[in-house]
Parts: C-alpha cells; structure tokens; sequence
C-alpha cells in the first residue's frame, strides 16, 4: 500500500488517526459524532468574501495562499471535525485546458459542450506537475491542520458529464439523457475519461497527504435506476476501485439519490451520504436491501432548516441522531451545501449540539 504522507509530528498523526472523523467512517467507536458541512467554506463566510474580493473562483483554486486560508476558515470558527479541500469539480478539467469559467452564481459554464469523440480529446487526467499548486496546498494544509482530516474530493463521472454536455447548470440534465441513450458509444468513452480524470484529481490529493476522499454525483438524482446501473455505476466504480490501494476512506454523495442508495453504496463507497429526503435509517435499510452489510452513513439536516429558528432545528438534530445510530458509523452533515444566505452562527451553534448530545455515543 502506497504510504501517504504524514503531518510532521507523531502526536499530529496519532490523534489524526484516532479523530472522531475517521473512526466514524470506518465504523469504529467515537467520543462524539463527527459533524463537518458540505460547502462550509464559501459565500456564508464574511472572512470568505472579503478574501475572494476581487479574485475569480477558479483563480482562487490555483493559488495555495487562498486555498489553505479559505479551507481553515470553518475549521478555526465552527470547530469542525474535518476539512474540506477548497476546489471546485470542473479545476481539473481547467488545469488541463478545457475552456470553462464558474459564474458567479451561476456555477461551472463551458465554452464548447461535448457533442462528438472529437470533443473529448482536451479532456484529459491531470498530472502532478499539472497541479503543483495542489500539491502545495494539501501538504500545507495538511500541517496546518494536524489531527484535524482533510477531505480530498472531486466530481463523479455524471456530474462534471452534465456540465461539459449541458455547456451550464441544469435542471432536469436533457442533453445529457440524450446523449446517454442516443450516442452510448460516445456516452461511455466521455463518462470513462471523466473517470480517469478523477482518479488522478483524487490521486494527487491523497499522495499530498488527504485522510479521505468524497466522489460527489450531485446531479445523479435525477436519473432512474436502471439508467444509473447502466450507465453511472461502472464508471463510479472504476473511480473507487482505483483509489482503494490508498486505504483511505472513500465517502459518495448526491442529491434526491433515495432511489439510488443501494447502487451508490455498491459503487464502492466506504460512506454513503444522503440528503434529507431519507431519514438515515431507512438509507441503512436501503444500502443492506440486497445482503451487503451496513456501513457508515453521512448526514442529513436539510438546509433549509438552517433559516428556521433553534427551536425547529434542535429537534431534528436529535431526530439525526437517533436515527443515525442504526448504522455503524454516523457523520453529521447538511443533506447538501451550506446555502450562501446562512448566518454561520446557526452552523457554529449545530456542531456545539451534535458535539454535546452525542458525547459518549
Ligand atoms: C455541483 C458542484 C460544483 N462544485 C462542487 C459541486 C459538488 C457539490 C455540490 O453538490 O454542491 C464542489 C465544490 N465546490 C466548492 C467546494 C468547496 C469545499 C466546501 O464544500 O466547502 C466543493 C466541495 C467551492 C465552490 N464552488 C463554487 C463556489 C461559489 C463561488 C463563489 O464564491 O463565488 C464555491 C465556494 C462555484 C460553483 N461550482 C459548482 C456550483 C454549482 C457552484 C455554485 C455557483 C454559485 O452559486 O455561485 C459546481
């Protein structure tokens, strides 16, 4: 197995080893249970947006000041039991040259969508002189960090699919159905690169020193199941299959994916996350419905629960975590990001709740 590198002192690895973060998802005892919150670095943050002035998302991504600033704001204000990497899914296609900006809230626009094999020759893995600024940054991080996780992470084949097919956002992801069932030659070579260019992304973060890796198929929802085990599934599983060497925990995660759990979970994820459409013991009975054993979950506040006053939130988070006890491992989180609008006390107030009902737990 390859040996990932560790932070500078023995104590910093041991306690890494042993945070709550990572017992959690590998299904071992904890003190307390874990919370960190999808998107909790960004436009919530008032330390976050008078950094970013006058700097574009993407190169923001590039420079390791940035990086490493932005992804300890959180950590240093919530108390956090992990970090995440900040980045965004489309940097790797970026850093290889595929012509595409993220709009201010719009999100990832490309200049020319995929619509033939031609198309996808730019798309390509990154290499790790391709991005010797994230290898800057994690290792940074890392040291900073000490027994705090990073969460390496990137995009899962669909997901950045949909942007490079649909050109933007989209909401119900036609072109890329389309495409799916018109051109499956086209479909599977586009989806299998994308794979490759997730491998290296996720790579380069885990040999500069990543604890575990989310795979986000955001947008897979919005698929059936049949469609998602025909034409989602092997690819996932490519991604994960190639990073087990590395040992670290592998987490999954999408949005309106209750129909998917099962196929998600068998992808290969260590940790499946879900949104708060399913509550998670029913995600347990979801992810064991074919005999596979049950395993660690993450989540699932919904965020708009964020806007509706302690005294509505404080009983879901007991709710989370009851229920959350039916599987063998349990990280707190948001069902997706951490909407801009949120007032990060609330989220500050959310991790001192979880942290102290859960003590002992
Ligand atoms: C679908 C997706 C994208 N990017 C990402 C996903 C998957 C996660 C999810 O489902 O939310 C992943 C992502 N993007 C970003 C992170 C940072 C780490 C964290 O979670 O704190 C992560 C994990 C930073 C970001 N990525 C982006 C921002 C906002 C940029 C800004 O501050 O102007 C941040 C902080 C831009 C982006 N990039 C993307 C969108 C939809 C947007 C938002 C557009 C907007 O509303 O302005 C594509």
């Amino acid at each position: 197995m390859p040996v990932t590198q560790s932070p500078q002192s023995p104590t910093a690895a041991d306690a890494l080893e042993n945070s709550a973060f990572l017992r959690a998802a590998r299904g071992e005892s904890v003190p307390h249970t874990p919370v960190w919150f999808m998107r909790q670095a960004g436009r919530s943050l008032p330390e976050y947006r008078a950094i970013r002035a006058g700097t574009t998302m993407l190169e923001s991504c590039m420079r390791p000041d940035l990086v490493v600033e932005i992804t300890l704001q959180p950590v240093r204000r919530y108390g956090v039991d992990a970090a995440i990497f900040f980045s965004d899914i489309v940097l790797p296609l970026k850093a290889v040259g595929v012509d595409l900006e993220i709009q201010p809230g719009v999100g990832p626009v490309v200049a020319s969508p995929v619509r033939s094999l031609e198309d996808l020759d730019p798309v390509r893995p990154v290499t790790p002189a391709d991005v010797t600024y994230i290898t800057e940054s994690v290792q940074e991080l890392v040291s900073r960090l000490g027994g705090t996780p990073l969460i390496g992470f990137a995009g899962a084949p669909f997901t950045v699919a949909s942007y490079l097919v649909e050109g933007g956002p989209s909401k119900d992801h036609a072109k890329t159905k389309a495409l799916m069932h018109g051109d499956p030659k086209l479909w599977h070579a586009l989806a299998d690169r994308l794979a490759d260019v997730a491998i290296a992304y996720l790579s380069v973060q885990i040999e500069a020193g990543a604890s575990a890796i989310q795979l986000f198929d955001s947008w897979a929802g919005a698929l059936s199941p049949r469609d998602y085990a025909e034409f989602v599934q092997p690819h996932s599983a490519k991604v994960f299959d190639a990073l087990a060497q590395y040992g670290v925990p592998r987490l999954h995660f999408g949005v309106n994916t209750g129909e998917l759990l099962g196929l998600m979970s068998a992808a290969g994820a260590d940790v499946v996350g879900v949104d708060w459409r399913v509550p998670l013991d029913e995600a347990v009975r979801r992810i064991t419905a074919d005999g596979t054993p049950a395993k660690p979950v993450q989540g699932n506040l919904d965020p708009a629960l964020l806007f509706a006053g302690w005294d509505a939130i404080e009983p879901e988070i007991d709710r989370i975590l009851a229920e959350g006890k039916a599987a063998p491992g349990h990280i707190f989180n948001l069902g997706h990001g951490v909407p801009p609008s949120t007032d990060p006390e609330v989220l500050h107030q959310v991790v001192r709740a979880v942290h102290e009902k859960s003590k002992h737990g």
